[in-house]
């Protein structure tokens, strides 16, 4: 028996209904009752759709209003006390403060979850509140759809496991007794969906392909058998992803009914452990057998061949077949992009497809290949014609160890850049975006819908960039920037202006909140067609004497936030990119910009899961960020900028990236990252974001002085600089410049105070 399960769905709507709720509701357009109700719809629209799909076991609770980590810091109480003695469910206010800070509460920490472009709230432990279960949304979910629709869902819980490793607050040597002190309130929170009458939950637990230690597997192993011992008719399925288990022998013995493994990313290890050691006869396996990662079609025979090699190998109790991981990471379904290259659109599968897809699998699985001759015949005409797009190149094979260093060492690149810049002590700059107001965004969707000749909607980006140096020069910021206006998204714009990439109308993915990306389809050898931030770059340094900085994102981001091929190498993709990049950033030179950042945020975010990979992992990515950047001349300032993640692991790799002025993000993780510094110093220019940017709360002169001299004990003030976090696009214009005012002043404080020490 074949089961068609799935593991969670994207929760935006097709037309990102969610994000526009939210959104509505955040501005007051909207009241709470209408929120309320509006959510449900889109919650129940996407139960039904799965199921007219063919989806028989239906995740429920994958549906959040920010975060799904978030939803169970608060279900459990893990609430910092600054929001407030909460002995109940809190309130919607509370919750959206607690993701977003409010103009007197500082927000929680937000980090990626595992290496993907999804961000999570951080759950923060506090050792003076007793975990409690403020509600239970898991069973409410579960309630909801069966009250409603009649069905019998599976509701997804985040891991115990996973969610203290993800959570901060308390001291490594005390994680056993956290997890302890929590464990009731989890197995009551299972219990009434027990008694609820859900049959199967999903305890997601990605935790578990991390190289977790012995010690910590005899705590999940301990955690486990309390769980199942508490629940004896609740059915576990145990659902790992992302990467292959570590410990699978050890795993196997866990008294849960099922085990859920991914067989694409961790397609290897998991054959390998199974072949091995076998699978019980006792538990269902949940084979991850679709990409839930990207959006190219599966390949049928080769998934069918994998689930027949796995048929032979083991007879476990039940057989599901499901995405490798919750479809939260692709977008909702290709219907509607009607204006991609036909050869490229008939490649892809987005979540709906995906679904079908299993449709299909199970199909074949049931009757035969043949049955299913048809669709592996498409799927393998749609690869062959894609491959023909391709075409080869021999700049990369032409390369030598020279283009990927820099002529000259920091030091004495730095001295030089010192003097041509003439910067006081602790320069001011900015990210790169400022916000992205409404008009343009009406503008730039008029201009590619036709309704607006490009000359106007140039004319308004001109304008733009022109208020925006104004009000640089205005509070005295030392490096200006153009503000991105002209720029959707900061991989997106490049995709569009790079060879070998398609861009979608409509395949929008949750990036953290209500903020959604539409990542770019690298399908073909990727090349440089021609400059593609100049004219902006050069528009807004005709107006100033002040340096303004070009503004470019990364070879590894670019990858790291597009949709790749999978049978093309990384490194190499990475390359082309950087090659074409190393064109634009030689093209700005000669329009006379002096400072050029290269953003790479999403170099932490690619990581491999597993510690043991890393170091092939950081060698090509350095070596892609130094081919785009080595090729300048000594005045030249390279920066990069950094953010969403906590950095401290892999600053061995961003000293080797040799950038003469790194910008990081700080205001949410300072703590770890000011401690680490203060053991290794940093050796080149840093700028520790001043503040956070993701809260609407403006911080005051004097919060953001004590970040800069806290920064300043831990880094050498003759290569300081002074920044927010990350850009501003997702900001209104009035925020911003108060924000940035305080910023300006408080540096200038801190020269002052330097300067009458010296003197
Ligand atoms: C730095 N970050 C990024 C990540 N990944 C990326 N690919 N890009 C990033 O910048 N990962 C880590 C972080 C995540 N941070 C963010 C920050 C901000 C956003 C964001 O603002 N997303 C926007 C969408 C951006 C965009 O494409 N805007 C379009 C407008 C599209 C649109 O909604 N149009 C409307 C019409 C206009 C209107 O009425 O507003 C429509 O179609 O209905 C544009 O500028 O033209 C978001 O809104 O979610 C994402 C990640
Ligand atoms: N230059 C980009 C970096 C975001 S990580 C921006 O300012 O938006
Ligand atoms: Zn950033």
């Amino acid at each position: 028996m074949v089961n068609i399960s799935n593991l969670g769905y994207p929760r935006i709507g097709e037309n990102r209904e969610w994000k526009k709720t939210l959104e509505s509701f955040w501005k007051g357009n909207i009241t709470e009752n209408q929120f309320e109700s509006e959510m449900k719809s889109i919650r129940l629209q996407s139960i039904e759709k799965q199921l007219r799909l063919g989806i028989e076991i239906i995740p429920v609770n994958d549906f959040t209003y920010y975060d799904h980590v978030l939803d169970f810091a608060t279900m459990f109480g893990w609430i910092p006390t600054r929001f407030g003695d909460l002995s109940e469910k809190p309130s919607l206010h509370t919750y959206f403060a607690l993701a977003r800070g409010d103009k007197d509460l500082v927000a929680c920490e937000m980090t990626k979850w595992f290496n993907t472009n999804y961000h999570y709230i951080v759950p923060e432990y506090q050792y003076d509140r007793k975990s409690k279960l403020l509600y239970n949304k898991p069973l409410a979910s579960f309630l909801e759809v069966k009250n409603e629709l009649g069905i019998i869902t599976k509701p997804v819980i985040l891991g115990i496991y996973t969610f203290t490793q993800l959570s901060k607050g308390y001291k490594k040597e005390d994680k056993y007794a956290v997890v302890k002190e929590l464990l009731p309130v989890y197995i009551q929170m299972l219990k009434e969906l027990e008694d609820a009458g859900v049959e199967w939950v999903q305890i997601d637990e990605p935790a578990f392909v991390l190289e977790e230690t012995n010690e910590d597997f005899q705590l999940i192993k301990e955690i486990y058998s309390e769980i199942c011992e508490a629940l004896p008719s609740l059915s576990i399925m145990l659902q790992t992803y992302f990467e292959g288990v570590e410990q699978y022998h050890d795993l196997i013995t866990i008294p849960v009914k099922g085990i859920g493994l991914d067989f694409v990313h961790g397609r290897e290890e998991n054959v390998n452990a199974l072949k091995k050691y076998g699978f019980p006869e006792d538990k269902v396996l949940a084979c991850g057998i679709v990409n839930g990662r990207n959006i190219w079609k599966n390949n049928l025979e080769e998934s069918i061949q994998l689930i027949e090699t796995l048929q032979s190998l083991i007879q476990p109790k039940d057989w599901w077949i499901q995405p490798s991981c919750s479809l939260l990471h692709v977008p909702v379904t290709k219907k509607k992009e009607d204006s991609l290259e036909p050869t490229v659109l008939a490649a892809l599968a987005f979540a709906d497809e995906k679904i079908e897809e299993l449709v299909v699998l199970r199909k074949a699985l049931e009757f035969g290949s043949d049955a299913v001759k048809q669709e592996i015949e498409k799927v393998k005409q749609s690869f062959e014609h894609l491959n023909k797009l391709n075409t080869k190149s021999n700049e990369i094979r032409s390369l030598s160890e020279e283009d990927f260093n820099r002529a000259i060492p920091f030091k004495e690149r730095y001295q030089f850049q010192k003097e041509a810049l003439n910067l006081p002590l602790l320069p001011t700059t900015t990210i790169g975006s400022f916000p992205q107001t409404k008009e343009i965004k009406i503008a730039r969707q008029q201009w590619r819908k036709g309704e607006l000749p490009e000359s106007d909607y140039r004319h308004q980006i001109k304008l733009k960039i022109k208020e925006w140096i104004e009000v640089q020069e205005s509070l005295d910021i030392d490096v200006l920037v153009h503000g991105e206006y002209e720029r959707t998204d900061m991989v997106e714009y490049f995709g569009e202006k790079l060879k070998g990439f398609a861009f979608t109308k409509n395949a929008w993915v949750q990036s953290y909140g209500s903020r959604c990306v539409k990542p770019p389809v690298i399908h073909s050898r990727v090349e440089f067609m021609k400059p593609m931030t100049v004219d902006e770059t050069s528009y807004a340094q005709s107006l100033t004497k002040k340096p303004v900085k070009g503004m470019l994102t990364g070879p590894v981001t670019i990858l790291n936030w597009s949709f790749v091929r999978e049978d093309h190498a990384k490194e190499d993709i990475a390359n082309e990119i950087a090659l074409a990049l190393r064109k634009e950033i030689k093209a700005l030179e000669e329009s006379g910009i002096s400072i050029i950042q290269v953003d790479e945020p999403a170099i932490r975010e690619g990581l491999p899961l597993k510690k043991r990979n890393w170091e092939a992992y950081l060698n090509w990515v350095t070596r892609a960020f130094r081919l785009t950047t080595a090729g300048v001349q000594k005045m030249t300032q390279i920066h990069t900028h950094m953010c969403y993640s906590s950095f401290s692991d892999i600053m061995d790799a961003v000293i080797e990236l040799d950038a003469d002025v790194i910008s990081i993000e700080h205001a949410r993780s300072h703590e770890e990252f000011s401690s680490y510094l203060a053991e290794n110093p940093y050796p080149l220019g840093i700028g520790l974001g001043v503040y956070d940017i993701h809260s609407p709360r403006v911080p005051s002169v004097q919060e953001m002085e004590q970040n800069i001299v806290g920064s300043l004990k831990v880094c050498d003030i003759q290569q300081f600089w002074i920044n927010p976090d990350c850009g501003l696009k997702t900001r209104d214009e009035k925020e911003v410049i108060q924000a940035l005012s305080n910023m300006v002043i408080s540096a200038k404080k801190v020269r002052e105070h330097y300067y009458s020490i010296l003197s």
